[in-house]
């Protein structure tokens, strides 16, 4: 099973499409990000689910559960995100309801029509839960599909306040699965806690990338979540042969590392 962050029409949905095909698994939608995390770790499954965003940045639930969880990464793409205003009439509208996500990536749009906002758990349930309610003074920011599925008019499209919009999304797994499609590169993932706060901690784990000369991708901190003020990292590189071998330099300096995986970046036509 392919669990996603459901309901039907959400961007998640989207992205979970072209996995499903890939690793030729049903799709099952969830209603949290948690929910996934749960699903993937109980039943030794696969999950689908947003992890960055171009206009807003990480997904923090996910990078948080990353930590938590017994998961590992085995794919990522990337997904052209369009938001959509759909509702009944746009004159009419009071709040606008949507994940956070999108209505972060939407920011100034909401704030030039004045409009409330109230999040929700994706931008497809904002679609639902607006056709549900039959009022209105609601609007949801989603997709074009959602807008159909749930019979909404779509009354502005393309809203979101940088026109290139993508979000990056990530199979998630225990085990790794066969792909019957060929990826346009490889990655590695790995959290890292620095041993000691002190001048040149992390440059010296930076030096171990740069002196083998491998191209990273993303550096991220996110709180430790132990004391105000420290940090973990995440950082993604391209594939490199003798990972063993960087590993074992970087555990020299390194409190704490954990490895989500080296894993297939797919470049599918959407
Ligand atoms: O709400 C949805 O439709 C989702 O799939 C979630 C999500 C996200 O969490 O980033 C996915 C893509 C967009 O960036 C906006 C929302």
């Amino acid at each position: 099973m392919l669990y996603y962050l459901g309901p039907r029409g959400s961007f998640t949905e989207k992205a979970g499409k072209i996995f499903s095909k890939l690793i030729s698994l049903p799709l099952q939608p969830c209603s949290t990000i948690y929910e996934i995390f749960e699903n993937v770790d109980k039943n030794n499954a696969y999950g689908v689910v947003p992890s960055e965003n171009s206009i807003e940045g990480s997904v923090t639930l996910t990078q948080d559960l990353l930590l938590e969880y017994d998961v590992k990464i085995f794919g990522e793409i990337d997904i052209d995100i369009s938001h959509n205003l759909v509702g009944y009439d746009k004159d009419k509208i009071e709040i606008i309801l949507s994940h956070p996500q999108a209505l972060a990536q939407c920011r100034k749009y909401i704030k030039e029509h004045g409009w409330k906002t109230k999040a929700v758990s994706s931008t497809a349930k904002a679609a639902e839960i607006v056709a549900k309610e039959k009022d209105e003074r609601l609007g949801a920011i989603a997709s074009m599909e959602a807008a159909k599925l749930y019979g909404l008019k779509i009354l502005d499209e393309d809203i979101q306040d940088y026109k290139n919009n993508k979000t990056r999304f990530i199979l998630i797994g225990k085990e790794t699965p066969n792909f019957n499609a060929e990826p346009i590169a490889y990655k590695t993932t790995i959290i890292i806690e620095l041993k000691e706060d002190k001048p040149g901690a992390l440059y010296h784990i930076l030096k171990e990338f740069a002196e083998r000369d491998i191209n990273l991708t993303r550096i991220e901190s996110r709180p430790s979540k132990k004391r105000l003020g420290t940090y973990v990292f995440y950082i993604d590189f391209e594939s490199y042969e003798d990972e063993e071998g960087l590993f074992k330099s970087l555990n020299k300096n390194v409190a704490y590392m954990k490895y989500l995986g080296t894993y297939p970046v797919f470049g599918i036509e959407q």
